[in-house]
């Protein structure tokens, strides 16, 4: 068996060009969606993601600007700058890149976006959310996850899915997400003990670890759907995922490269987001706190 791939940069392709006919709309009626990026610190990934982030609000008709900071900000000062952005009527969303410096206070920072404008659905209500049924955003990358196994029309319903790593970003929201969908799900570490017997169970297996070629192909069940979150930069410059792509692509029925599987995801879903808060602002689409109430 040979993998087909899920193409992360064809599906961020298609779905930026229906994004841009949402803006000419919103256009008709004045508005222009707006997104404020906070970036904290000299990290140069940090910086090529806001980077990218950046590009692609340009590429659909997103306003977009990125406000640098010292890493020697103070929570206090941050916290300020996002109560400004929180009360400024263009803006309709407003992203915290992270990580930031160990010294600032990162969950009362998260905090205190407000939870219209938390694009990246990082705040304590959207994380509460998603184990209620009522968040207002889902955080981009595991939203992509569902976006890429809806567009190869793979069921959740039913499956049983393993997911790899259990971070705030990515493995958590992530199997939320798929439980909502009515997966059976397991959550795993890179550090399981006997991971494979746990992996080799998975129809669906989701890997966000952030270990180089940490799922081999033995560890994978024949036909499995494999969808690798992982980035990883290794000593000569290029970037890998978490999966042995060539070897589990023999076993696997789809699976998606690094790169051009999932990142490029990640950032369709916080210009999706965007659309969306500018859409709900201006009445264009309810509010779902609204319906909740
Ligand atoms: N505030 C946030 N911070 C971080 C997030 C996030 O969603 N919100 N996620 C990651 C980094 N990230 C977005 O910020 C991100 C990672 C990767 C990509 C991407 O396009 N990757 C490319 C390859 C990248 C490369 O060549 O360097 C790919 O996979 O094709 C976009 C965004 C941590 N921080």
């Amino acid at each position: 068996m040979t993998a087909r791939l899920i193409d992360g940069r064809m599906l961020s392709h298609r779905l930026r060009a229906n994004m841009a006919r949402r803006i000419a709309v919103l256009a008709e009626t004045g508005v222009t969606p707006g997104l404020a990026v906070l970036l904290v610190g000299e990290d140069p990934a940090s910086a090529v993601y806001v980077g990218r982030k950046i590009k692609a609000c340009a590429s659909v008709g997103i306003r977009s600007h990125t406000e640098r900071y010292p890493a020697t900000i103070t929570t206090e000062a941050l916290l300020a700058r996002i109560t400004e952005l929180n009360a400024a009527e263009h803006i309709h969303g407003i992203l915290l890149q992270l990580p930031l410096p160990a010294h600032v206070d990162m969950a009362r920072v998260l905090e205190t976006i407000a939870v219209a404008k938390d694009v990246d659905g990082f705040h304590l209500y959207n994380v509460g959310g998603l184990v209620t049924g009522h968040t207002v955003f889902s955080p981009c990358t595991p939203y992509g996850v569902m976006k890429l196994l809806e567009s190869e029309a793979i069921p959740i319903a039913g499956q049983n899915v393993v997911v790899v790593g259990a971070s705030n970003i990515v493995g958590k929201p992530m199997a939320l997400m798929l439980m909502a969908a009515g997966a059976t799900v397991s959550i795993c570490h890179a550090g399981t003990r006997d991971l494979a017997q746990y992996t080799i169970m998975a129809d669906i297996l989701v890997v966000a670890a952030g270990v180089p070629g940490l799922i081999l192909p033995q560890m994978v069940k024949r036909g499995a759907v494999v969808i690798d979150v992982g980035i990883n930069r290794l000593a000569d410059g290029r970037i890998t995922g978490d999966v042995d792509f060539a070897g589990v692509s023999a076993r696997a029925s789809a699976i998606t490269p690094v790169p051009g599987g999932v990142g490029p995801m990640t950032v369709t879903m916080l210009l999706e987001n965007t659309i969306m808060s500018a859409e709900r602002r201006h009445g264009l689409i309810p509010d779902p706190r609204c319906i909740a109430a």
